[in-house]
This record gives C-alpha cells, sequence and structure tokens, in this order.
C-alpha cells in the first residue's frame, strides 16, 4: 500500500480491556495540523468495529493494527518501531500522561530519534517540524525542533483544541517482533474502581481544595460540593501532603493539567505552580478567607469568606434545586 508523504503517526495503546483513550481525539487534531493522521492501534487482541470507527471519526486516515501480547513488557516499543518503518512519518505522537510517556521515551531511544516532550502545540516551518512548550511552570514559552530526524513528540493533554476532519479509516495489519530482552509479567491485579466521579483530566466541573481546610473531615465537604455537581475532586499540592486528597489528584506543575468548564478553588492560594495546571478553565471560582489571595486574580467570580461556613450550604442549596 502506499501512504502519503507527510503521514503523522499517532500512536494509541488500547488498554487490557479494550478501552480507546478519550485522547485520540487530541491527538488526531494535533496530528492534523501538519499532516495526515495515521493511528498506530496497539491492541490487547482482536478489535471491535466500533473502535475503529471511533478512531476514523477522529480523523486516521490509516490504522495499523498491531496485536501484541500485554504481558511482555517493551513489546508496544516494537510496534512504534514498526510502524515508523512502514509508514516514515514526520513526527510520532504519543499523549504526555504516564504510559505515553514512558513509551515515547523507550521508543526514542530504540529508535534514535528526537524526544520533544510535554508539548502544547505542534506546527511545520520551512525546515520542518516545530513544538511549543510551556515551561518552568508556564513561566515561558518555549520553541523546539529536532535537527536530525523526526521527532517523537508528548503532547500536554487538553492543550490542543484543534479537531481533525474525519478519515477513511483504511485499516492495515502490522506484525512486530516482540523484543527479545522484554520481561514477562506474570501475575497482575486491577486496582478496583474507587470513585464514580469523572476522571480528573476530562472532567467538565472540577472540585479543587487547599491547605485552608485544616483536616481531612473539612475537606469531605469539597467532595460533597463535587458530588453534589457531578464533578471531579482536586487538590493542591499541599493539601495532598497534608493527606487530605490522593496523589492523584494534584492539579499544577508536578500534577494533572485540567481544562473544565468550571473550576473551583477552594482554600488555596493561587501559587504558580498549582495555577499552570487549570489556568486555562474556563470559569474559576474562588473562596478564599484572604481577599489578597493571587487566585483572586484569575477567577471569574470570586467570595471572600470562610470555606467551612459557606461549602455545607452552597452544597445543600444545590441538593434543594435538584429537588
Ligand atoms: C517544584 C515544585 C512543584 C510544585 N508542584 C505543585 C503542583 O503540581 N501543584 C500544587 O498545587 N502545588 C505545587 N507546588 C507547591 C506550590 O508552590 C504551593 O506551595 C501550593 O500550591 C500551595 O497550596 P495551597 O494553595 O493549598 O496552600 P497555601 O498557599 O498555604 O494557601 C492556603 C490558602 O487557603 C486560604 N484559607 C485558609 N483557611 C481558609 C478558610 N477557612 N476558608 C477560605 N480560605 C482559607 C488562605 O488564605 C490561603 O490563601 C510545587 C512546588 C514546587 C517547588
Amino acid at each position: 500500500m502506499t501512504y502519503p508523504d507527510n503521514c503523522v503517526l499517532v500512536v494509541c495503546e488500547l488498554a487490557a480491556d479494550g478501552g480507546l483513550p478519550e485522547t485520540i481525539s487530541e491527538l488526531c487534531g494535533a496530528a492534523s495540523a501538519i499532516g495526515t493522521p495515521v493511528v498506530l492501534l496497539i491492541a490487547p487482541g482482536e478489535v471491535a468495529e466500533t473502535t475503529t470507527n471511533t478512531i476514523a471519526q477522529a480523523g486516521a486516515e490509516h490504522i495499523a493494527i498491531v496485536v501484541q501480547d500485554y504481558s511482555q513488557l517493551g513489546s508496544a516499543v516494537a510496534a512504534v518501531e514498526e510502524a515508523i518503518s512502514e509508514f516514515s512519518p514526520v513526527a510520532t505522537l504519543f499523549i504526555a500522561d504516564a504510559d505515553g510517556t514512558d513509551l515515547a521515551g523507550r521508543a526514542a531511544v530504540h529508535v534514535q530519534r528526537a524526544l520533544l516532550s510535554n508539548v502544547t502545540g505542534i506546527d511545520r516551518d520551512d525546515e520542518g517540524i516545530i513544538a511549543y512548550h510551556s515551561v518552568l511552570g508556564d513561566t515561558y514559552d518555549v520553541t523546539s525542533a529536532a535537527t536530525f530526524n523526526s521527532p517523537i513528540i508528548t503532547l500536554r493533554r487538553n492543550a490542543v483544541e484543534l479537531r481533525a476532519k474525519p478519515g477513511a479509516g483504511r485499516k492495515t495489519e502490522l506484525q512486530a517482533a516482540a523484543l527479545s530482552h522484554a520481561a514477562i509479567i506474570t501475575e497482575s491485579t486491577a486496582l478496583p474502581q474507587t470513585s464514580g466521579r469523572p476522571a480528573l483530566p476530562n472532567a467538565q466541573v472540577v472540585v479543587a481544595g487547599g491547605r485552608g481546610f485544616s483536616s481531612t473531615e473539612e475537606f469531605q465537604a469539597v467532595e460533597d460540593l463535587a458530588d453534589a455537581l457531578g464533578g471531579a475532586v482536586g487538590a493542591t499540592r499541599a493539601a495532598v501532603d497534608a493527606g487530605y486528597a490522593d496523589p492523584a489528584a494534584q492539579i499544577g506543575h508536578s500534577g494533572v493539567s485540567v481544562q473544565p468548564d468550571v473550576y473551583f478553588a477552594l482554600a488555596l492560594s493561587g501559587a504558580i505552580q498549582h495555577v499552570s495546571g487549570m489556568k486555562s478553565s474556563k470559569h474559576i471560582i474562588a473562596i478564599n478567607k484572604d481577599e489578597d489571595a493571587p487566585i483572586f486574580d484569575l477567577a471569574d467570580f470570586g467570595v471572600v469568606g470562610d470555606v467551612v461556613e459557606i461549602l455545607p450550604k452552597l452544597t445543600s442549596l444545590l441538593a434543594q434545586r435538584k429537588g
């Protein structure tokens, strides 16, 4: 089969249960800015028609399916190597979450390509692909490019709004030999689902609490408000360090980035390392007892007051409205 000259390889690994990551649309959208999206679909077994249809809708012109034995660590690296050799892409994109970053790093070493990490946008100029980064707590914007070969790029989640037009989704099967030195997983246990709340990175409503809560019991008011709004719970690093919230709830420089429709910033000051992970929220509502707290510079709606008094009333009013 012949492929376009400007393929952009989007790497998408299905979950062990066959689930498709939600990030496929943003990856294909970013790819469409610089070329033709081609999805490398790494799957643990047979791929459902609905899955490939969704990927085509997201913009994939071609879908290269590699069925892998997920118990072999590193087997996905071989799949990426095979797809790069098949499509000669102008760039290879991964999402910059824990798994994508891990696989991208390994693949970059294996195929000897430059790695441009945690980018917020990609473009091309006369000389090739360029990537944009926002670094040091989003204080500086930086542009990077690879001086040799096509780059491997990890894309920051929620950073690219562009979406691709639906693609033809032509399917190809690829065979990738397992790496000879791959370790084998002999046993694994899935973590139990502990919450019915939406996943933090894609939640439309995020209710985040900070160190201003003085105990886990007080922080429960954050969880109650999140549940009343069908939102996700977030936290500052200080709140996580205090044991109020799970480390996975940390938002900011060393946590996750979110971009919800509504972000509640509760008893948190608005430190730059926190703000870097939430400043793109569409509407920010802050409650803080210090009227000079920096978070008010960012907030669309601010209340100067004590969260311990305000939150139970707010949650109960919302419950009454829902009836
Ligand atoms: C390398 C590095 C990486 C970091 N990464 C992150 C990160 O990813 N995410 C992150 O969040 N932080 C991060 N930090 C930490 C960051 O610098 C701040 O220390 C942290 O965000 C502060 O959290 P906070 O706003 O909850 O606490 P504070 O700054 O202590 O603010 C507490 C706020 O609560 C208010 N308050 C107190 N009581 C009440 C009340 N009863 N009602 C209403 N308001 C009240 C106070 O007025 C104050 O504004 C990082 C720091 C470093 C150095």
